[in-house]
């Protein structure tokens, strides 16, 4: 039989970088996500000639050519230095460096509570003018996944259950989630999203497992930014 423990703590990258740099390169890396994501919200609505497009296109070739020169291997990986800062630029939802993830920027007000909100554009839709449900989803996940690990234990996904209520209209959103129960490695989180201060349209409770391959005990510094399994 095939087992599921094809993860370990041992694919989190240990990548000795001093913080002040790691800062640094952030700052850069997420200014470039977020012109590429305005440069994907423009595709999605420009009205120019067809022309143009292919120009724009050419151009954009160019670009990518570019950052070609010199890349990873691989996708960015989950890395750490042992001062604890953590950083994962490729994260779908908070990599600083995906200009795909969603504008996501999640504060975590005490242990097993956090929120964020964001504004969604064109890049996320579903039903017309609506917030696409998977994106939804994949918002939930990500802030659930960290408010249950409060970046003191790694948590992964186990369920998820989501209850759609109304439909969510692109623009500015507001998401919630907290610990709601917690039993040995099983940490049950409830959250939503909606739009600030009305009834929330999508209702969510998970349960997050502590794998069995990690630490049960929280780290003695905990991770200062994000990471994710
Ligand atoms: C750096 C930090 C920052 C962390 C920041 C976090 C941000 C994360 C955001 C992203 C979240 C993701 O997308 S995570 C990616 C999506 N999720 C995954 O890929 C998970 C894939 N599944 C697995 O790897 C595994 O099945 C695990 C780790 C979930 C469980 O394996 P395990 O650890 O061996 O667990 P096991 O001993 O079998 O079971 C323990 C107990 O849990 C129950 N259990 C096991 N699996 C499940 C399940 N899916 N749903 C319900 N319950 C389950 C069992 O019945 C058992 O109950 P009992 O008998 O004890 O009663």
């Amino acid at each position: 039989m095939h087992d599921n423990l094809g993860m370990t703590m041992g694919m989190f990258i240990h990548d000795e970088v001093p913080t002040d740099e790691v800062e640094r390169r952030e700052k850069a890396v997420s200014a470039l996500a977020d012109s590429v994501r305005d440069l994907v919200d423009a595709t999605i609505r420009t009205t120019v000639a067809d022309d143009e497009l292919a120009a724009v296109r050419a151009e954009v070739d160019g670009l990518v050519a570019r950052l070609r020169t010199a890349q990873l291997p691989g996708p960015a990986g989950v890395r750490y230095n042992s001062e604890g800062r953590s950083w994962n630029w490729g994260n779908a939802v908070v990599g600083r460096g995906n200009a795909v993830a969603p504008p996501v920027d999640i504060v975590h007000d005490g242990f097993g509570s956090a929120y964020a909100e964001m504004t969604l554009g064109a890049a996320y839709e579903g039903p017309p003018g609506m917030v696409h449900g998977g994106v939804s989803a994949l918002m939930l996940d990500q802030i659930m996944g960290e408010t249950a690990s409060g970046f003191r234990r790694l948590t992964m996904t186990g369920t998820l259950t989501l209850r759609y209520r109304r439909p969510l209209p692109l623009g500015p959103v507001r998401m919630e989630a907290r610990i709601a129960h917690e039993e040995g490695r099983k940490i049950t989180v409830e959250a939503q999203i909606g739009v600030r201060g009305e009834d929330a349209a999508v209702e969510a409770t998970g349960l997050f497992l502590i794998p069995s391959w990690a630490p049960l005990a929280e780290t003695e510094q905990g991770w200062s930014r994000s990471a994710e399994g």
